[in-house]
């Protein structure tokens, strides 16, 4: 977590250089700020919010502003599945985000929350060869059913005979897996439209359907972009964090917040099932100013 301690550490350099310039100490914020991936606009915001409330110009007094300043803009995401009910979770992100290790993570979450609970998972990733196995390793440790085709099949047929399958025996929750990766961005919308598509012709308003994005935690700005890219396409409920144990940065939830409105719900830590917690934004405010 080197990288992202740097950030606290170094805004503690500033406030001990003394001595500067009003104007000169903000600009230097506000580098700092950008290069712990808040992004531009979303650091302009927040120093000019600083400036206007700032209670004091103290050290202590500048890091309570900023660490209220972030928190304002951090939620955690709740995705409201309800056991009742048919739920179905897709799992959408760019190549080797954690997608496929993070949905196992959920799915082993889900088997301590709902332990009377049926489950599926859906391999509706049938772009990239290993990734069909990969899920299908996870299926067996957990003990969970998959519904899977070869690579190279239709994922939409593939998340279609899941959905249905999981209804004729009343299963409550479908975790589906997608493709990071096509032969161009517009393949990748365009398979994600039609899964989207088939999911909401055969759910209707009688089951749960939510998307979740996974982002690498050591991508910085790039994700924002991929943020874009997905929550155009199909709309984002929530955003899980991974790699967050060896994260460089980490700060890029803050303008996932502030810009595109998605919040995130989860933190993956590691490979294990056991490394996945809930977001906490005290904690990780904390975390992202600590020296
Ligand atoms: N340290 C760490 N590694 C992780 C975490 N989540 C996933 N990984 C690792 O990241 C790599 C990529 O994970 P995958 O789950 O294969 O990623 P993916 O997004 O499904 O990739 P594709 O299947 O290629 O789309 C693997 O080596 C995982 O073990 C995490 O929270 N922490």
């Amino acid at each position: 977590m080197a990288g992202k301690k740097r950030f606290g550490a170094r805004l503690r350099e500033l406030f001990s250089l003394g001595g500067k310039e009003e104007d000169d100490f903000y600009e230097e914020l506000e580098d700092l700020l950008i290069e712990a991936d808040l992004g531009a606009s979303v650091t302009v915001e927040l120093v000019d919010q600083l400036r206007v409330s700032r209670r004091s110009r103290d050290r202590e007094g500048i890091l309570q502003g900023l660490r209220e300043l972030l928190l304002e803009g951090l939620a955690p995401a709740e995705l409201d599945l309800d056991p009742q009910r048919l739920n179905v979770v897709l799992f959408l992100g760019v190549n080797g985000v954690g997608k496929t290790t993070n949905l196992a993570k959920f799915a082993h979450w889900y088997q301590r929350e709902w332990p009377q609970t049926g489950m599926l998972l859906a391999a509706g990733d049938t772009f990239r060869a290993a990734a069909v196995e990969q899920l299908s390793l996870h299926a067996e440790r957990l003990g969970v059913r998959i519904v899977r085709q070869g690579t190279g099949s239709d994922a939409g047929a593939v998340i279609h005979d899941a959905i249905t399958s999981a209804q004729s025996r009343g299963e409550r929750l479908v975790l589906a897996d997608t493709a990071g990766r096509m032969h161009n961005r517009a393949d990748l919308v365009r398979e994600l439209e039609k899964i989207h598509g088939i999911i909401r012709k055969l759910t209707g308003d009688e089951a749960v359907y939510r998307k979740v994005l996974v982002i690498d935690g050591t991508t910085g700005q790039n994700a924002l972009r991929q943020a874009e890219l997905f929550h155009e396409a199909v709309g984002v409920d929530a955003v899980l964090l991974s790699k967050y144990d060896s994260a460089a940065r980490g700060g890029v939830l803050v303008p996932l917040q502030r810009s595109l409105g998605l919040r995130c719900g989860w933190v993956g830590t590691g490979e294990t099932y056991q490394d996945l917690h809930r977001f906490s934004p005290d904690a990780y405010v904390d975390d992202l100013l600590a020296p």
